[in-house]
Order: C-alpha cells, then sequence, then structure tokens
C-alpha cells in the first residue's frame, strides 16, 4: 500500500506512542505490507542521541527533553517528598533512557495472569514464545558461564539484542561468594522463570550499544516499508468516536486522533481497523479520561462529556520502591573515577568510539539476588502473602562497582552501592487528572504505603547489610557509609528508608486488564486488550498488567506487545 499523504487521510492501525510496547505493535503490524500503518509518538527521534546509545552515561538523559520530567505528589511514605517519575520521551520510550537491565518475571506472576483474567495464554509456558521472538540473546564465551544462563529460556534471532557482562572485574568475586556465605543461593538463569537467588543479570546491550524497541523494531522498517508512517514530536490530546456518531447501534465506535504536531497545529488522523493505545502507565490513563473514558466524577470536574463511565481508569497503580544503600571498600577498581576524572572518561570514550569495547559498554553492575521475607516471619500471622506463590520474590538487591546514590558522590574514595527494591508490594496507587491541566497527570504511587511494604524494606536492607558483612567483602573492608546502629531499631530504620528512598519506575496497573466477564468498570481492557464496553480501541502498554511485576518491567512490555501484536494480526 501506499501511505496517505495527508494527516487527516485514513490508516488501517494508528498506533499511539512509540515507546517500549508501540514500537513493537507498529512494527508487527507493519509486516504485513496489505496494511498501512502510523504510530505518533510526543518524542524526537532516538538516532544519534549519544546518551540513549552509549549504556555507562544513560542517567544523563535524566530531567532532559528525552524525558516527560514528570513529579509525583508528595508521599508520606517518603517523608512527604515528591520524587522525579522517569518517563522516555523519545522514539523507543522508556526503553530508549531506561537501565537496560533484562527481566522477565518469575514464571509464578505469569501464571497468576493467567489465573487471574481467566486466560491461560497469559501463562509461562505459553508466553516463553514472545520472548523467543523479541530476543537475540548473545551467548557469553568462556567455561564460567557454562551455569549462568539457561538457552531453553532465550531467543536468539529477534530485534533486541542481549548480552551480559563478559569482563573480569574484581567485584564478581565477592558478589557471588558472599552469596554462598550468607546462604543465597545460585539461580541459574535470572530469566528462567525462577530468579530467586543470585544470578548474572542480562541487559538489552548489543555490540556494546542500547538495544532498545526503537533500535530493534523501528529504526531500520521506517525507511524500508512504504506502509508505516512515523510520526515524531507529536503529542495526542484525545481519540474520538466516529464523527456523526455509530452507523449501527451498539458501543460508541473510536475511529480518531487528534494530536498537536511539531508545529503546534492540531491534526487527525483516522483508524479504518482500530486504534492501539501504548502511551504507558502514566499518559495512557490521562488520554483515556481526556477522551472521556473514565472515572465519571473525576471527568465532570475537568469539564469532559463521559461517553463512558470506566472507574478502574487510573486506579490500581503499582510501582516498586527502591533505595540505594552505599559501602566503601578498599579496592581501587570500581567505576567511581569514571565518573569524577574527565581524562580517564574520555579514554573510555575514545575505547568505546574505536571499538565499542570496555567499561561504557556496561551500567555499573552484573549481578543480582532476588529473595523473599523468610516463611515463618512474625508479619504473616497478621498480613496476607500478597506474592504470586512461593517462587516469588519479595524484594530485590543488585551491587553496583561505584557510589550510585542520589546524594553527591565524594571526592576521593571507592564504593559499592546496594540498590534495593521492594518487589512485591500490597499497595494500590493513582494516576488522576489535573482538572485545570488535563495534559498533566496526578501520579501518587502511595510508596512504602503499608506495613507490608515497609516490613519488606526493612527485611531488605538489613539483608543486604549482613551480605556485606560476609568475609568475601569484609577482605575489601567493606563498610556502610551510614550509620550501621540503624539496624537495630526497626523505628531508626523506617526514618532512614523514609529518607532515602526514591520511588520506583516500574509502574504497572493503571489501565489494567481483567476478565472477560468481570463488572463493568472494575478494569479497563480484556485479556484480548480491548477495552471493554466500546470498539476499535485497544491499549498494549505497562499499564495493563493487574498485578506488580516482580521484575524490572522493560521484559514485561515486550513479551504483551509481542502477544498483542501476534493476537491483532491473527483477527483476533
Ligand atoms: C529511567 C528509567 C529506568 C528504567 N530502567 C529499567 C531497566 O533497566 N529495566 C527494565 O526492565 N525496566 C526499566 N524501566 C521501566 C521500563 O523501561 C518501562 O516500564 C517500560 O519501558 C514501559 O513501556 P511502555 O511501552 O509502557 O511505555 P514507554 O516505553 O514509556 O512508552 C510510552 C511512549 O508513549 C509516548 N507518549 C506518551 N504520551 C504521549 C502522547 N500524549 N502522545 C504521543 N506519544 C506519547 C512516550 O513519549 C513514549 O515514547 C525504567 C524506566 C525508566 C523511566
Amino acid at each position: 500500500v501506499t501511505l496517505p499523504q495527508t494527516h487527516a487521510d485514513v490508516y488501517d492501525y494508528i498506533v499511539v506512542g512509540g515507546g517500549s510496547a508501540g514500537s513493537i505493535v507498529a512494527s508487527r503490524l507493519s509486516e504485513n505490507r496489505s496494511v498501512s500503518v502510523l504510530l505518533i509518538e510526543g518524542g524526537p527521534s532516538n538516532e544519534g542521541v549519544t546518551n540513549s546509545i552509549i549504556p555507562y552515561i544513560y542517567p544523563r538523559l535524566y530531567g532532559s527533553t528525552y524525558d516527560w520530567n514528570y513529579t509525583t505528589v508528595p508521599q508520606s511514605g517518603l517523608n512527604g517528598r515528591a520524587t522525579p517519575y522517569l518517563r522516555g520521551h523519545i522514539l523507543g520510550g522508556s526503553s530508549s533512557i531506561n537501565g537496560m537491565t533484562l527481566h522477565r518475571a518469575p514464571a509464578a506472576d505469569w501464571d497468576q495472569i493467567a489465573s487471574f483474567t481467566g486466560d491461560l495464554s497469559f501463562s509461562w509456558n505459553n508466553i516463553i514464545q514472545y520472548i523467543q521472538k523479541n530476543e537475540a540473546f548473545k551467548r557469553p564465551e568462556g567455561s564460567r558461564f557454562d551455569n549462568t544462563y539457561d538457552p531453553a529460556v532465550h531467543g536468539f534471532k529477534g530485534p533486541i539484542g542481549s548480552s551480559m557482562v563478559e569482563d573480569d572485574t574484581w567485584i564478581t568475586e565477592p558478589t557471588l561468594t558472599a552469596a554462598e556465605e550468607v546462604g543465597i543461593p545460585h539461580s541459574r538463569d535470572v530469566n528462567g522463570g525462577q530468579p530467586l537467588g543470585v544470578s548474572w543479570q542480562q541487559f538489552t546491550v548489543k555490540d556494546g550499544a542500547r538495544s532498545s524497541a526503537a533500535t530493534g523494531y523501528i529504526n531500520k522498517q521506517d525507511k524500508v516499508r512504504s506502509n508505516l508512517r512515523v510520526l515524531l514530536n507529536s503529542t495526542v490530546s484525545r481519540v474520538l468516536p466516529r464523527p456523526g456518531g455509530n452507523t449501527t447501534s451498539g458501543p460508541l465506535h473510536f475511529t480518531t486522533v487528534e494530536y498537536t504536531d511539531g508545529n503546534g497545529n492540531t491534526q487527525t488522523a483516522v483508524a479504518s481497523r482500530e486504534i492501539i493505545i501504548s502511551t504507558g502507565v502514566i499518559a495512557t490513563p490521562g488520554l483515556l479520561m481526556r477522551s472521556g473514558l473514565g472515572p465519571r466524577a473525576q471527568l465532570q470536574a475537568a469539564g469532559i462529556t463521559t461517553l463512558l463511565d470506566i472507574p478502574a481508569v487510573g486506579q490500581y497503580l503499582q510501582d516498586r520502591c527502591g533505595l540505594s544503600a552505599i559501602w566503601s571498600v578498599n579496592n581501587t577498581d570500581t567505576d567511581d573515577d569514571i565518573d569524577r576524572n574527565s581524562t580517564y572518561f574520555n579514554e573510555l570514550l575514545q575505547e568505546w568510539n574505536n571499538h565499542r569495547t570496555g567499561r561504557l559498554t556496561q551500567t555499573g553492575y552484573r549481578h543480582i539476588l532476588w529473595a523473599r521475607v523468610p516463611e515463618d516471619a512474625p508479619i504473616f500471622s497478621t498480613i496476607e502473602d500478597p506474592s504470586s506463590g512461593p517462587t516469588c520474590p519479595h524484594y530485590e538487591i543488585y551491587p553496583t562497582n561505584k557510589w550510585a546514590g542520589t546524594s553527591p558522590r565524594p571526592e576521593t574514595g571507592n564504593f559499592v552501592t546496594m540498590s534495593i527494591f521492594v518487589s512485591a508490594s500490597n499497595v494500590r496507587g493513582s494516576v488522576t487528572l489535573d482538572a485545570s491541566n488535563p495534559m498533566n497527570p496526578i501520579i501518587d504511587p502511595k510508596y512504602l504505603g503499608s506495613d507490608w511494604d515497609r516490613y519488606v524494606m526493612r527485611t531488605a536492607v538489613r539483608r543486604a547489610a549482613e551480605y556485606m558483612s560476609a568475609p568475601s567483602w569484609r577482605r575489601w573492608n567493606a563498610t556502610p557509609v551510614f550509620d550501621p546502629s540503624i539496624l537495630d531499631n526497626d523505628g531508626a530504620l523506617d526514618q532512614w528508608i523514609q529518607t532515602n528512598a526514591i520511588g520506583g519506575v516500574h509502574a504497572v496497573g493503571s489501565a489494567r486488564m481483567g476478565p472477560p466477564n468481570s463488572p463493568p468498570g472494575t478494569d479497563v481492557v480484556g485479556p484480548d486488550f480491548r477495552v471493554k464496553g466500546i470498539r476499535g480501541l485497544r491499549i498494549v502498554d505497562t499499564s495493563v498488567f493487574p498485578f506488580v511485576m516482580n521484575a524490572h518491567t522493560m521484559g514485561p512490555t515486550y513479551i504483551m506487545a509481542e502477544k498483542a501484536a501476534d493476537l491483532i494480526k491473527r483477527g483476533l
């Protein structure tokens, strides 16, 4: 097909949001050259954006024009602090600005989605095909990697390149040996469905550079497929039902996308088959609400006519709160000097430019520990375990080979940072509309907003401290840079946590998926990703996950997007 020449013309499919999920959906749909696909992205291209390409320097993107620069409302669990809520404003979305950690989530999380939605195609055994479609895993070389990954749970020919850090840096030995010393088992593959234990982390890094939904699914395809148009710098304000109403009776049929183009002009585009919303966990509920789809009272307050009252829109947000705990070490081979010695950084940059090798191909960490609160912990006498089962972690810890906290790095010294995340949270937050400016989301994750989440965080910090006291770390004189006496007292530890936690960036649930026949408005999409109660609209992004995933969320989002694209292509 030849694409229409004017924006108001008709496409078969319009995908709104060229992020992690939207790039996949648009790319997969346009594999069929007889359908036309328009992908509309609010941000600019990822191509040539150095901070997105070189793995080590990705934090330079935070707070830049490539970030939507959202902020949460003040969080009582964080001592009343508001915290930045990062989201990619660039082709590839958050996959173009994130930390490149590749996870799938435990098998039990997927099986839980299958049982909640009543759709067994979400179970772990079935979604492995989408992992294999998505990934091109580079097997690490050398016998020491023999037991560090499971080829059965990887793809080798997909668009997203993935790899492990293969160099021999000092931190590998204490990381793995200290785990043994404190009784943390070895887990063969963090992405094998059973992550509990310590394992080698996998990253979406290919040939030393970031691999993202944009590089893998769009950057080449948009140049060779005449049936795929990618509109950048174009922000969608609303989706609209067919002008003049339905031609037949029945649910409203959404056909039209209204957006502001790069010149500030309002434009529309029409989808003859479907609109797929992929604007992400923060923007998707806002887009639905501006379009008259959401909780009636909220829409009324913002002066928006309700087309369908869907109380679940923006509700059920669930995130994973995190913090950094830092230890000084007497090993000088940490990455601290990369960040404070420009001569050293420039040498590494030259190496990266010449060979795509060296420390800048990494983010600074290489292993990860997933663990549970002990089964006999007293908390279980009052609180039900919210995790998806005994093979599902409650928290995560990963050591980074440098000072990676939010407070300024000291001028001298060497450090190891433990990044600690509560995983199986039982808190639900929300994304609501700012009545005075409906383009502005009000984000309230309610970080550390339950006894359980606070308990898990205390447990995780204490476990990290125990781990850092193991002989293999003591050998490097690992010494906390915080006052260790807080570990002995719940109140003091809570206070320290609430002062230091920074929230997470792995939220889900703001347009959650539910079973086909749930009561109207209790969830937003069915297992077919269609918005319930209307026609012509699906949602495919992180907002549809009904429960927090015990994982960093890019990989699970890739799986969902591959699955949704498959469904749409098969006419389901
Ligand atoms: C800083 C950061 C670090 C992270 N680190 C990791 C990590 O290391 N590993 C991991 O697994 N996960 C990580 N995550 C989380 C993960 O990246 C996200 O959960 C996931 O990528 C979200 O995918 P998505 O498709 O739902 O949304 P996104 O990828 O955010 O895509 C949404 C897209 O929609 C566009 N958009 C939004 N509103 C509009 C509009 N109105 N009109 C047009 N376009 C619009 C956005 O610009 C964006 O391109 C991180 C996230 C961030 C922000």
